[in-house]
């Protein structure tokens, strides 16, 4: 459905877009995500056909896009401040893309009802706009975006105003709707809960060039990179050696598997997979155990305790290497200021290419 061939944009002489290559399936949806200013927007608007590509193609159904305007792309847009116009009550602005293509009252008048039950608005059609919920205001704007049945829906930060408890009901909406459809969605979005909860792809960018692309489950428990996982919200991230089977790093020597490319590395950490058991001894003036020995008792503090509803955060910082978070359970969460022992469970790291 979307092809991008080395896709380059341009501002003055720097790359915002530099060198993508991309597709997108029939049906599919596909996240793109990034950190702000990673060329995201810039990449969507490339493909709408409202930023000019200095190099590559952009592909639609396999029609090269160069030249062709936006409204004869048949995409449908739909941007984070959804635009509605405010004159208008919500039929107008459902019907407004049917009405510029020319369909009569009746037809207009039938493929908005039919609209507004999708999106969950049956009946809301004389409503104003302005007097809608943010919530009610982005089903509105959704249901304008795919009135005119577009073979490809661009969603920019769809749902970045609203709040989190909305956010998550919408996510799941939208996503069973798109399936039902059949619509193929891009979607650009900074925000990872949203990307991994619509995705069947995600595409993760880096100062306009993609990072690492795959399925929610791929990205999450193997990120490409140091970039990636600390964009994912990883932060157990050391520089490590590996040599036969095993990371040797600052917080000891961690068995990885054996064909593990010997050398250079990073070794993320998951919370999860850090073990805390209280010491009962004191914080300071402990023996410091050699700078390589096995992770299995690494002597830590508990800087700070957050906590997130069925879980605790424990920021740790260790005898040794950087800071690290740990998770455990409400009942067996230690105090601030606490002396425990980690032990990292192998199970939980990932190996990354070492850190430049
Ligand atoms: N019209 C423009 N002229 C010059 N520079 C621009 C223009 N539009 C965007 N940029 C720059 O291009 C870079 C990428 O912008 P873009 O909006 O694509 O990023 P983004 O990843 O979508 O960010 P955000 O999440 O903040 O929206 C930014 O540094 C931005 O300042």
């Amino acid at each position: 459905m979307v092809r991008l061939e080395s896709l380059t944009v341009r501002y003055g002489d720097r790359s915002v877009v530099d060198g993508v290559d991309l597709s997108v399936g029939a049906g599919e949806t596909v996240c793109v995500l990034g950190p702000s200013g990673s060329g995201k927007s810039t990449l969507l608007r490339a493909v709408a056909g409202l930023a000019p590509p200095a190099e590559g193609r952009v592909l639609l159904g396999g029609h090269d896009q160069a030249g062709v305007p936006v409204h004869r792309r048949g995409v449908g847009l739909m941007f984070q401040d959804h635009q509605l116009f405010p004159q208008h009550d919500v039929a107008a602005n459902v019907g407004f893309g049917l009405r510029v293509r020319g369909a009569g009252r009746t037809e207009r008048a039938a493929r908005v009802a039919e609209l507004l039950g999708l999106v969950g608005l049956a009946g809301a059609g004389s409503r104003t706009v302005t007097a809608l919920s943010g919530g009610e205001q982005q089903r509105v704007a959704l249901a304008r975006a795919l009135a005119p049945g577009p073979r490809l829906l661009m969603l920019d930060e769809p749902l970045g105003q609203l709040d989190r408890g909305l956010r998550e009901r919408l996510v799941v909406e939208l996503r069973s709707l798109f399936r039902r459809l059949g619509t193929t969605v891009l979607a650009v979005t900074h925000d990872q809960g949203e990307a991994f909860a619509l995705a069947d792809r995600v595409v993760v960018m880096r100062e306009g060039r993609v990072e690492q692309a795959g399925s929610p489950v791929e990205v999450w428990s193997r990120p490409a990179s140091e970039f990636v996982a600390r964009f994912l919200g990883f932060s157990n991230v050391v520089a490590a050696t590996v040599a036969a089977g095993t990371a040797h790093c600052a917080w000891g020597a961690i068995e990885v598997s054996e064909g593990a490319v010997e050398g250079p590395a990073a070794l993320l950490v998951r919370p999860g997979g850090v073990h805390v058991a209280a010491t009962g001894a004191p914080a300071v003036g402990r023996g410091r155990p050699g700078a390589d020995g096995p992770a299995t008792g690494l002597g830590c503090v508990v800087r700070s305790r957050t906590f997130r509803g069925d879980h605790v955060v424990l920021h740790l910082q260790p005898e040794r290497g950087p800071a690290l978070e740990a998770t455990c359970s409400l009942r067996t969460a230690p105090e601030e200021g606490a002396a425990v022992r980690v032990a990292i469970d192998p199970a939980e790291t990932v190996l990354l290419p070492p850190s430049m």
